[in-house]
């Protein structure tokens, strides 16, 4: 494959973007980065608004009657890379490890493309911070920024470890889960390993705990139904010989339907109730941020993938909706649009240290982009 130099551009902009990896609401160098990358870029073209860590640039049309939005989100996560790139996270404890480089390198390929050769309709790139949490989605459509541009319709896109360069993945409606994060603290009776009938050990409550929330999904939800609990974080006592006073578990609620999420919640307050009972200790539930499904418009999802399929050499998939989480779920549920995956062949998949996506995928992407916003916004 030859590789042109703007293909190059993009590229090396993700590996920058890779190196600066922020969490939700600090992407304060992030934003830079992409402010600077957008100022160097013709001012007459384009006008621009920042949301706290975010950026909204609306490219202008010659003969507007719509406005076209395109969301890519910003936001790393809290994970020690393990690449072995030579562009690796330059910040401890951080990564891209949900290709939001790629997203966003993506997004401002196709951002320069219309820019460089505008079309009828206004174009609204959406940089929306905090995606994996606490979610920036919601109170960015809030903002009055957000509303000042309120597109017509939106589209987004994930990439997909497990299909081939070169692959799009999508279907009409349910797309992605019903999301809730779960945090439960538990207090009891620390003191000497040696003299465990003295205390309430939170350890083995935790443990306990971690154990009675599986059958939750295998018991008490329709399994035509599907449900994921998962806790993906413990932390409890102190040192070796002190039993635990406390413990914290720290999780993750997916459901594909809005009932089965609030069946879930009231058998897990069910069963930590038992907990607190059984170990003589306290506990609180706190369900963090919640994200809505990401429900895909019927006819717009179609007319995507009919024009895949037409008018382009990517091969287009119909998957099956799958448990992942995403705020664009909130702006899906404001404005007609989709989301899908995209293809990006890793051995290691999405919130993994070892995550490699092919960046062979970001030149086809800016290219399969524009021809679809150019034939979108273009009368
Ligand atoms: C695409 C993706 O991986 N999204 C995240 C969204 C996280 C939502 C929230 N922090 C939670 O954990 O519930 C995901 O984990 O699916």
């Amino acid at each position: 494959m030859v590789v042109t130099y703007m293909e190059n551009v993009f590229i090396q902009i993700r590996r920058d973007l890779h190196q600066i990896p922020e969490l939700g609401f600090q992407e304060t160098r992030t934003q830079q980065y992409i402010l600077n990358y957008i100022y160097s870029l013709p001012k007459e073209r384009y006008e621009i608004q920042t949301w706290r860590t975010g950026v909204l640039v609306k490219v202008l049309g010659r003969n507007p009657i719509k406005t076209i939005g395109y969301r890519a989100d910003i936001d790393g996560l809290p994970i020690e890379e393990e690449t072995g790139y030579s562009f690796a996270s330059s910040h401890q404890g951080m990564m891209h490890a949900c290709g939001h480089d790629l997203h966003m390198s993506i997004a401002l390929g196709v951002l320069t493309e219309i820019v460089n050769c505008p079309i009828d309709d206004d174009v609204v790139f959406i940089f929306q911070p905090a995606e994996e949490g606490p979610g920036g989605a919601q109170p960015m459509i809030e903002s009055e920024e957000f509303k000042r541009w309120k597109p017509d319709l939106i589209f987004a896109l994930h990439i997909a470890p497990e299909y081939p360069v070169g692959t799009i993945a999508t279907k009409k409606g349910l797309l992605f889960a019903n999301t809730s994060e779960l945090f439960i603290d538990l207090k009891g009776k620390g003191g000497h390993a040696a003299y465990p009938h003295q205390t309430n050990d939170m350890v083995v409550a935790a443990s306990y705990l971690v154990t009675q929330l599986q059958s939750i999904v295998s018991r008490n939800v329709n399994p035509l139904d599907a449900a994921v609990i998962t806790v993906g974080k413990i932390t409890g006592g102190t040192v070796q010989n002190i039993i635990a006073e406390t413990a914290r578990l720290e999780g993750t609620i997916r459901t594909l339907s809005a009932e089965s999420m609030e069946k879930v919640k009231e058998r897990i307050e069910a069963v930590v109730q038992g907990i607190q009972a059984s170990f003589q200790c306290k506990a609180s539930i706190d369900y963090g941020s919640m994200y809505y499904q990401v429900f895909n418009h019927e006819e717009l999802t179609a007319e995507f993938m009919d024009f895949i399929r037409e008018d382009t050499d990517v091969q287009v998939i119909e998957c099956k909706e799958a448990m992942t989480g995403e705020d664009f779920g909130y702006m899906l549920r404001e404005t007609p649009g989709f989301m899908f995956w995209l293809g990006v062949e890793s051995e290691y998949g999405l919130h993994h240290a070892k995550l490699q996506p092919n960046e062979a995928a970001i030149p086809a992407a800016i290219s399969l982009l524009t021809r679809y916003i150019s034939f979108k916004g273009t009368r």
